[in-house]
């Protein structure tokens, strides 16, 4: 078996018990989809003998903080009492001894931020306008790291966080547009004006720089901070049915959150 790792959500070594603050034995995880909705979210990619074993324990585990982080929904981030979990797919629980960091609410502005781009794409494809405003660009990233300052949190990083944002509504928009231009039948029938949408991009701005001010300090936890992001997205990506594209959009939009 081969395993390597692509990107860095998780911060932790094949074989560690995984997710450290909650201890599991691994439910049974076979149909092809979930394996390669773990290849997806894992940031690993596995190739050989016993890929399978690895890349379920990755998606199981994912189930079983998903089942925790929405049955903790509301409590205290630590400390939080032990609970019993029952694990899907099997008579197998898993014990949680501390509820991880929680990114929901930074998650839920990125995924609202997101959909708002289907709002721009269906805009541009009745204007014809193009998809990248680099001067539209330059203010929002002028103005956050004017307001970082301000909040006394990092200028750099929360530039980059909102460099993300419009990475993922770019993504949205093209895959939107080119999607229209090879199926008309799926075309939009009207499109917001763009003014408009730009003001409800504005809002959400000060509502993702209130939730960075809020979780800046769990943002360099490592693991902490990369099983709450995992957590947060896979249940906010369900929650919200986002399909293929908009996944791909929310996985640019949060790869900054930890670092
Ligand atoms: C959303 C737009 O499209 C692009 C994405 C932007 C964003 O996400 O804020 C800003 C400018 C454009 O490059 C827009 O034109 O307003």
């Amino acid at each position: 078996m081969h395993l390597v790792r692509r990107r860095a959500p998780l911060g932790w070594a094949v074989g560690d018990n995984w997710p450290p603050e909650i201890a599991w034995t691994p439910p049974r995880v076979t149909s092809a989809s979930d394996i390669e909705e773990a290849r997806r979210h894992s940031g690993w990619a596995c190739s050989g003998k016993g890929c399978g074993d690895v890349l379920r324990r990755v998606i199981s585990g994912v189930i079983v903080a998903g089942v925790v982080g929405v049955t903790q929904a509301g409590t205290s981030a630590v400390a939080a009492p032990a609970a019993t979990v029952p694990a899907q797919g099997s008579t197998q629980t898993a014990v949680l001894h501390k509820a991880p960091v929680r990114l929901d609410g930074l998650t839920e502005l990125v995924i609202r931020r997101i959909e708002v781009g289907d709002e721009v794409a269906a805009s541009k494809y009745f204007s014809g306008k193009p998809v990248e405003d680099p001067v539209r660009e330059q203010q929002i990233i002028d103005s956050v790291r004017a307001s970082a300052v301000q909040l006394g949190i990092d200028p750099d990083s929360t530039a980059a966080f909102f460099q993300a944002q419009i990475e993922a509504s770019k993504v949205v928009q093209r895959g939107l547009l080119a999607k229209w231009a090879a199926d008309p039948s799926s075309t939009p029938t009207s499109g917001p004006d763009l003014d408009a949408v730009r003001q409800e991009l504005d809002e959400l701005t000060t509502g993702l720089l209130t939730e960075l001010v809020r979780v800046d300090h769990l943002r360099h936890t490592g693991l902490a901070c990369d099983v709450s992001l995992l957590v947060a997205t896979t249940t906010g990506a369900a929650k919200h049915h986002f399909d293929r594209l908009h996944r791909q959009a929310l996985a640019v939009g949060t790869a900054t959150v930890c670092g």
